[in-house]
């Protein structure tokens, strides 16, 4: 195993500079402020069924369904991630379409985006370029050009995130966002102190529980109604960041059928580490007391439980402080082993046996 203390090491098992990336995400949410508020969108004040983003993916749709949890009582129309090569049949000219694919050549994307089109929604893209860029200009579709980076939208989070945001409090759909986002930016500079790889075991909330689940399959349990997306986001790392499957699930409704999984055999269940999140602000009496109900059936059965907390001023801070609390845990886990946090090896195995006749 590899010793979390050693920084030097570290950074070289992290040939691609993924947790210097993520270290620095409050440079990032703060380059994409700009980027939204430069953006001018057309028609404010437009009425719209339904918000449709089209993408895929940890990063791409991630963002859609984080927007989805965030604005959960404050947007009157219904917000769909829609993953897949199609667009739903309820899509047409008063949707809202954001197109969003990091590297602009997700075939999915592209796919839907050409329904998209064909039903003559109102459509903004965001993308660093490929495909989607080019299509756009060729249809006259507004395109926020975001930074490439490197090709793993999974980092590249807060470019994916932020503009959607601005761009829905531009076109009249949601209250200005400023104050949040620079509180959250304030945050995020906050907590890389805590998480970063300088920052020792002993001090490292982050390194402790990477090291902690060494030999677990991670479970991780959000809630409904603003952390659903959250956990989503969390299992997804584990995949793409530390190489291990993960689950994840939704309280109250797992209470309602995989609840009935936890008398599964004692040798299954003890190989899962739960990670339970939690916000003392946020989660409603109800959904705390179906926590702390988990927490004492599951203490017994599953390999480890561990309860992670939210953090920061606002929801938007406190649901994020999450995320990032996952994204540094997700990149300490391969690297306590040795692995190279940023390849997708599968990924891309994928995308070339697809890409043969
Ligand atoms: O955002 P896109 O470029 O369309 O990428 C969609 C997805 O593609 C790949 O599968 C990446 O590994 C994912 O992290 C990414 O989210």
């Amino acid at each position: 195993m590899i010793d979390l203390n050693d920084v030097e090491k570290i950074r070289q098992i992290d040939t691609m500079n993924s947790l210097i990336t993520t270290e620095n995400y409050d440079v990032q949410f703060g380059e994409s402020l700009d980027l939204g508020k430069n953006f001018e969108v057309a028609n404010p004040g437009r009425k719209f069924h339904e918000i449709i983003i089209l993408g895929t993916g940890g990063g791409s749709s991630v963002a859609g369904g984080l927007l989805r949890s965030y604005l959960f009582d404050e947007l009157e129309i219904p917000v769909i991630v829609n993953q897949g090569y199609n667009v739903p049949a309820f899509a047409d000219s008063d949707s809202l379409i954001f197109v969003v694919s990091h590297s602009g050549n997700t075939e999915e994307t592209l796919a839907a985006y050409e329904q998209a089109i064909k039903k003559g929604a109102f459509m903004i893209a965001i993308t660093s370029g490929g495909k989607l860029a080019e299509m756009c200009r060729n249809d006259g579709i507004p395109t926020l050009i975001v930074p490439y980076d490197i090709g793993h939208p999974r980092r590249d989070i807060g470019y994916i995130f932020i503009p959607m945001l601005v761009i829905l409090s531009k076109l009249g759909l949601i209250q200005d966002k400023e104050e949040e986002i620079r509180g959250l930016i304030q945050l995020l500079s906050t907590l890389k102190k805590r998480y970063g790889a300088e920052t020792p075991v002993e001090q490292n909330p982050a390194k402790q529980i990477a090291m902690d689940l060494y030999g677990y399959i991670p479970l991780v349990y959000g809630s409904l109604e603003y952390y659903d997306s959250v956990a989503w986001r969390i299992k997804n790392q584990f995949g793409e960041n530390s190489k291990l499957m993960a689950f994840y699930n939704v309280i109250p409704c797992l209470h309602h059928d995989e609840a009935v999984g936890w008398d599964m055999p004692q040798e299954l269940i003890k190989n899962f580490y739960l990670m339970m999140l939690r916000d003392d602000l946020l989660d409603s009496p109800k959904i705390k007391k179906r926590k702390d109900i988990t927490l004492d059936i599951l203490r017994t059965r599953m390999g480890k439980v561990r309860e992670i907390f939210a953090e920061g001023e606002n929801r938007l801070c406190r649901m994020f402080s999450l995320v990032y609390l996952g994204d540094f845990i997700t990149l300490y886990a391969p690297i306590y082993r040795g692995v190279d946090p940023t390849p997708v090896d599968v990924i891309n195995l994928f995308k070339k046996k697809m890409a043969q006749q």
